[in-house]
């Protein structure tokens, strides 16, 4: 089964790599922007074409989610419109679509972790940009992708809030952090291991689902526990939202119900803490 993977060089993207090898039946060809470059559409029609994967993995995306609200043409174009081009080529070539989204879609009033058909608000550039995305790849080729929404990712790889807070951690003697967003954080590697195992269930069920490590806390408890973990002597602050302005807004509670994935196509869904653990002994 020959599986195209986009973003290659991002953090998912690196991860799957890291993983591939756990699933030998899969032919996985990994394509950074270099070589499928989402915006440039005759491009993507001609790699896909030529490959004629089974599968296409999405991990590209734009996500600088506070320069997005000054950005939000390239957002909306890379997270929206060149998503719903990528639908249009998976579905000529038969390939079925596996798409990455967010829990930033939603807007954060709910006080139980959202479902898949729960109603959503973006309150942010980035979160609208996904969105849209999302309801392309609905309309153009619902049959024929599944939608994954996750949040909070983290890896060895790129950027991303673990690795700003050791950094962070090292140079400073004390820091603040949020308590008043709640989420569920995602090791890159855990989700990677579902994404390949959904292309390798024997039976294809489409639609949208979420994934995440299980847990609910706060950015703080985050960090509280990479200090711990890492031994790092910086002490970290609660602080509120207010406190810590930034350009996007964020839900205040993005907890995704996971319970979907795990029941139509058995994704294991590691405990955040434990995983957590796993990331930084290669950190
Ligand atoms: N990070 C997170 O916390 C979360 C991420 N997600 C979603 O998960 C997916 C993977 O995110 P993550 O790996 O963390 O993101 P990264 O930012 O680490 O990687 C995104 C990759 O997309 C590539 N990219 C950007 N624009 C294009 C383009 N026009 N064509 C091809 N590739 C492009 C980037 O390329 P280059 O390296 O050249 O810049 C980068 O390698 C995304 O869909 C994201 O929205 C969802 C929830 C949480
Ligand atoms: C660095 C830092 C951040 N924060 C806050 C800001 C923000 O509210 C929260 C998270 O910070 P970040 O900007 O690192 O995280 P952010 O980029 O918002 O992470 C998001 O990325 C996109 C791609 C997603 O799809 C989301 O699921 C989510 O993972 O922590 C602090 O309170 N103190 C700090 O020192
Ligand atoms: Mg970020």
């Amino acid at each position: 089964m020959k599986i195209v993977v986009t973003g290659a060089n991002g953090q998912l993207g690196k991860c799957m790599q890291d993983v591939a090898s756990n699933f030998p039946a899969l032919q996985c060809i990994f394509l950074g922007r270099e070589h499928c470059d989402l915006q440039q559409f005759g491009m993507v029609s001609q790699v896909l074409q030529a490959l004629k994967p089974d599968w296409v993995i999405n991990a590209a995306a734009y996500t600088a989610v506070d320069k997005a609200e000054q950005e939000t043409q390239a957002a909306d174009l890379i997270n929206g419109e060149a998503v719903g081009h990528l639908a249009k080529v998976c579905k000529d070539i038969a390939a079925k679509l596996i798409h990455v989204s967010t829990d930033y879609v939603f807007d954060g009033t709910a006080t139980q972790p959202y479902v898949e058909t729960d109603a959503v608000h973006p309150v942010g550039a980035y979160g609208k940009s996904k969105l849209i995305g999302e309801q392309l790849i609905q309309q153009l080729y619902a049959d024929g992708a599944v939608i994954v929404r996750t949040s909070w990712v983290y890896s060895r790889h790129g950027a991303n809030f673990v690795k700003t807070m050791l950094r962070l951690m090292k140079e400073k003697e004390s820091i603040g952090v949020v308590n008043d967003q709640l989420g569920s954080p995602t090791y890159a590697i855990d989700l990677a291991n579902a994404l390949l195992s959904i292309c390798q269930h024997p039976k294809f069920v489409p639609g949208i689902f979420h994934y995440s490590n299980s847990g609910i806390i706060s950015w703080y408890d985050f960090a509280v526990a990479i200090r711990e973990i890492s031994g790092l002597n910086c002490k970290v602050n609660a602080i509120t939202t207010a406190e810590f302005p930034t350009p996007a807004k964020r839900p205040e509670w993005s907890v995704l119900n996971c319970n979907k994935i795990q029941t139509t196509y058995g994704c294991a869904i590691p405990e955040w803490k434990a995983s957590l653990q796993q990331c930084m002994t290669l950190l």
